[in-house]
C-alpha cells in the first residue's frame, strides 16, 4: 500500500501491520498508539550493512534522536550498529542496556560539563566537537581524570540542504559546528591537535534532514576532503575518518521519492574515491549517521475519530484522540501525511478533510485537506510515516499522557513503551 512494505489489507478492508490488524492492536493497547513495524526497520539495517558497512568498510551510526527506547537501543546493539546520541538521557538510555560505549558518537551544540563528565566516565567511542567552550570543558575533564577521549570535529561546509528552514544545519548562519568560510575551524583544528587529552580522529558534517538530492553530498565530501588536505599541509595529521551525518529522506506523501541507502551511499563513496584522491590523501573510513531513514517508514500512528464539524462551504474538521502532543511535525514544519481508514480501506468513496487533534490550539492540525472514506466516531484512522521524531518530540502540552509503543514483526505484537498515566503526568509535581 503507497509503496509501503508492511501495509496490507485483510480481506473485510482492515489494515494489518506486519501481518498484525490494527483494530487488534486498538483493542489491546488504545488510541492514539505508535505502532512500529520491526521487519521493515530490520529490513532497512539489512540495506545499510549491504551498502555502507559490508561493501564500502563504512560506520554507520543510527541517529537515536529519530526514536529512542530501551527496545530501540537493543535493536540497534543487538544488529550491531553504532548509536549516535546527543544528550545524557540519550546516552543515559543506551548505558542502561549496556550498549557498548565504545561504538557511541556524542554530539549536540551545548553539552554541558555534567553531560561531557558523564561522557568521558562511560569511555563513548567519539565526541564530536562542536565550539570552544566544549574544548575548554573537556580540557579540564580529561586533565582532572587523566584520560583522553577520541573525537571528531563538526564543520559548517556552507552547503544549503534544500529542506524546511528548520532542519537545516549545513549553511555558513547555523547553531552547529565551526564556520569554514574563515580561520574558526582550522584554529579548533589546532587546539585540538595541541590538547593532550583530544584524539583528532575526524571530521564531521551534517547537511540537514529529508532530504532527496544525493549530489550535496557529493559537495559536501569535497568540501571536507579539501579540509583533510588543508589540515595536513598545515599541520602535517592527516585525519582518517569523515563522517557525513544523516539527513536521508523517506516517503510521507507524493511527492516525495522512496530512496534506497544506496542512492546516497554510492555518491558519498565514489566521492570519497575522487576527492581524496585529487588531494592525495589515504581513504578515510567513511560514517554516516541515519536516523528517520531507518525508522520513519516504520511508524504508523492510530488514532480513534472523534468528533466531526461541518463548516458548511468553508471545511469539515475531524478530530482525533491525539494531535500536535504525539506529532508536532505539521504545526512545527508544515509537514504533510498520508493516512488512511484502516477499517475501511475497501471504500472507495472519498472526501476531502482536515484531521485535527484535539489540543487547544488551532494549529492542532495533522493533515489539512486530504480525501478519505467517510468517516464516522468511532474508525480507526492510521497516519502513516511516524516512526521518526514523533515519539521522540511527543509532549504533555494539555497533560495529556504519551501514547504507548508497539512493535509489530510477523504477525506478533510487543508492548515496548507503555502508556503515561494521570499519575504519570503528576510525577514530578511537588
Ligand atoms: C548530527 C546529526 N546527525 C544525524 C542526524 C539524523 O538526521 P536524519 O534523521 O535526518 O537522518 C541529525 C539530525 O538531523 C544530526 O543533527
Ligand atoms: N526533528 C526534525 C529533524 C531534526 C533533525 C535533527 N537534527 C524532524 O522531525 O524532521
Amino acid at each position: 500500500m503507497f509503496g509501503y512494505r508492511g501495509l496490507t489489507m485483510a480481506e473485510d478492508g482492515m489494515l494489518k501491520i506486519s501481518d498484525v490488524r490494527c483494530d487488534y492492536l486498538v483493542k489491546k493497547y488504545g488510541t492514539p498508539l505508535y505502532v512500529m513495524n520491526e521487519e521493515e526497520i530490520l529490513e532497512r539495517i539489512r540495506d545499510i550493512k549491504q551498502n555502507h558497512i559490508l561493501k564500502y568498510n563504512g560506520v554507520a551510526a543510527y541517529a537515536s534522536k529519530a526514536f529512542l527506547n530501551k527496545e530501540m537501543c537493543r535493536i540497534i546493539k543487538r544488529e550491531g550498529l553504532w548509536l549516535d546520541v546527543v544528550s545524557g538521557g540519550e546516552l543515559y538510555t543506551a548505558k542502561s542496556v549496556d550498549f557498548p560505549m565504545e561504538n557511541v558518537i556524542f554530539h549536540g551544540n551545548n553539552k554541558t560539563y555534567e553531560e561531557l563528565s558523564m561522557a568521558v566516565e562511560y569511555g563513548v567511542g567519539r565526541i564530536v566537537i562542536d565550539n570552544f567552550n566544549e574544548i575548554d570543558i573537556l580540557e579540564d575533564i580529561l586533565k582532572e581524570n587523566k584520560k583522553t577521549i577520541d573525537v571528531q570535529i563538526r564543520v559548517t561546509p556552507g552547503i544549503d540542504g534544500h529542506t524546511h528552514e528548520f532542519i537545516r544545519t549545513g549553511q555558513v548562519d547555523s547553531k552547529f559546528g565551526f564556520p569554514m568560510h574563515d580561520e574558526s575551524a582550522l584554529y579548533a583544528v589546532k587546539r585540538i591537535l595541541n590538547s593532550e587529552g583530544l584524539n583528532l580522529r575526524g571530521v564531521h558534517a551534517h547537511i540537514g534532514s529529508q532530504l532527496h538530492q544525493n549530489n550535496i553530498y557529493r559537495l559536501e565530501v569535497e568540501i571536507l576532503a579539501k579540509f583533510v588536505g588543508d589540515i595536513k599541509n598545515l599541520f602535517g595529521y592527516e585525519i582518517d575518518e569523515i563522517n557525513c551525518g544523516g539527513g536521508f529522506g523517506i516517503f510521507y506523501n507524493e511527492e516525495d521519492k522512496r530512496l534506497p541507502i544506496s542512492f546516497f551511499t554510492d555518491v558519498i563513496h565514489e566521492a570519497v574515491d575522487e576527492f581524496f584522491n585529487k588531494y592525495n590523501l589515504k581513504k578515510p573510513t567513511v560514517f554516516i549517521e541515519p536516523g528517520r531513514w531507518i525508522v520513519g517508514e516504520a511508524g504508523v500512528t492510530l488514532y480513534k475519530v472523534g468528533a466531526i464539524k461541518d463548516i458548511k462551504g468553508v471545511r469539515k474538521y475531524v478530530s482525533v484522540d491525539g494531535g500536535m502532543t504525539d506529532n508536532i511535525r505539521t504545526a512545527l514544519y508544515s509537514a504533510k501525511y498520508t493516512a488512511v481508514v484502516a477499517n475501511k480501506l475497501n471504500i472507495d468513496d472519498k472526501e476531502v478533510v482536515t484531521i485535527c487533534g484535539k489540543c487547544c490550539e488551532s494549529g492542532d492540525i495533522l493533515i489539512r485537506d486530504i480525501s478519505l472514506p467517510k468517516l464516522e466516531k468511532g474508525d480507526i484512522l492510521a497516519v502513516l510515516s511516524t516512526g521518526a521524531y514523533n515519539y521522540s518530540m511527543a509532549s504533555n502540552y494539555n497533560r495529556i499522557p504519551r501514547p504507548p509503543v508497539v512493535i509489530v514483526n510477523n504477525g506478533k505484537d510487543r508492548l515496548i513503551v507503555k502508556r503515561e498515566t494521570y499519575d504519570d503526568i503528576l510525577r514530578n509535581d511537588i
